[in-house]
């Protein structure tokens, strides 16, 4: 294959204490690709951006950014990354242009460069009025905006987006839809973690799905399909990770709810 690879875990596993939380995962993505990473709640999806992100350590295997080990202690692959965490910590006390002009710096901006281009992309956004408004009156979908800014700012040929729709509008996720495959078409690599499985099944080249810490479906979401015999990725990642008991489960929660519910 004559495509450049951009990242590679190769048999990368993590223990939180006796937890063995990923398995031996695999894992090759090339450039221009959006790879939609999924798994069930805690199967290791957040700990394999971390790793790959250089936040954890002490792990085994290898991880491999832009051809170079990042264990190698250097750090400047982090330069070409933009990340949109699943929980973010953001200076509340920080104005959207000092937290934007802050973060651009850090990426190695000039600090003007950094307000201007964080000024024209809060307009994209609708956010301009804004701009000079601590972040702590901002609502849940505006906080999101200034995130998804802050991981674009530096024109990362990498990006690491962890729920990025989360608390996004209707409006929103269309743009952000259609920004994900434009920055594909332009060669940036998207790593694109998400339990929203009608976006992921259509913005991904490629869907990865992580189960325990263990890696038990990577294909097209065609190939997914022609090998599982389901139409819908929801269906998919039901069967793949054999859960049916949703009425079951829905069930009982209503009989518990309802259960001595006689109010004083
Ligand atoms: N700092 C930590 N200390 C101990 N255990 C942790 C820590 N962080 C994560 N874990 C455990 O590692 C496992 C994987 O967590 P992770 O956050 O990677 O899952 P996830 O696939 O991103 O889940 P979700 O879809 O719920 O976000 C979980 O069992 C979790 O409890």
């Amino acid at each position: 294959m004559n495509e450049e690879k951009v990242l590679s875990l190769i048999d990368v596993s993590k223990s939180y204490g006796n937890k063995r939380v990923l398995q031996g995962v695999n894992l090759e993505v090339y450039k221009g690709h959006i790879i939609g990473y999924i798994g069930p709640n805690g199967a290791g999806k957040s700990t394999t951006v971390k790793l790959m992100l250089g936040l954890l350590n002490d792990y085994s295997g290898k991880v491999e950014i832009f051809g170079s080990d990042i264990s190698n202690g250097d750090i400047s692959y982090k330069k070409r990354i933009g990340y949109v965490p699943e929980t973010a910590e953001i200076y509340e006390n920080l104005t959207a242009c000092e937290y934007l002009t802050f973060t651009g710096e850090l990426y190695g901006l000039k600090s003007d460069v950094a307000e201007k281009k964080a000024l024209d992309l809060m307009k994209e956004f609708n956010l301009e009025a804004s701009f000079h408004q601590r972040l702590s009156s901002f609502s849940k979908g505006m906080k999101q905006k200034v995130l998804i800014i802050s991981s674009l700012l530096h024109d990362p040929d990498l990006l690491f987006y962890d729920e990025p729709l989360s608390g996004l509008d209707a409006n929103s996720v269309i743009i952000i839809k259609e920004l994900l495959a434009k920055l594909a078409l332009q060669g940036k690599t998207i790593f694109y973690s998400s339990h929203i499985m009608d976006v992921v099944e259509k913005i991904s080249n490629r869907i990865v799905l992580l189960v325990e810490g263990r890696v038990v479906a990577d294909g097209t979401f065609d190939e997914l399909k022609t090998q599982n015999k389901e139409g819908s990725l929801e269906n998919i990642f039901n069967q793949l990770t054999g859960f049916t008991q949703h009425a079951e489960i829905a069930g009982k929660i209503v009989d518990i709810v309802s259960e001595d519910s006689t109010h004083e």
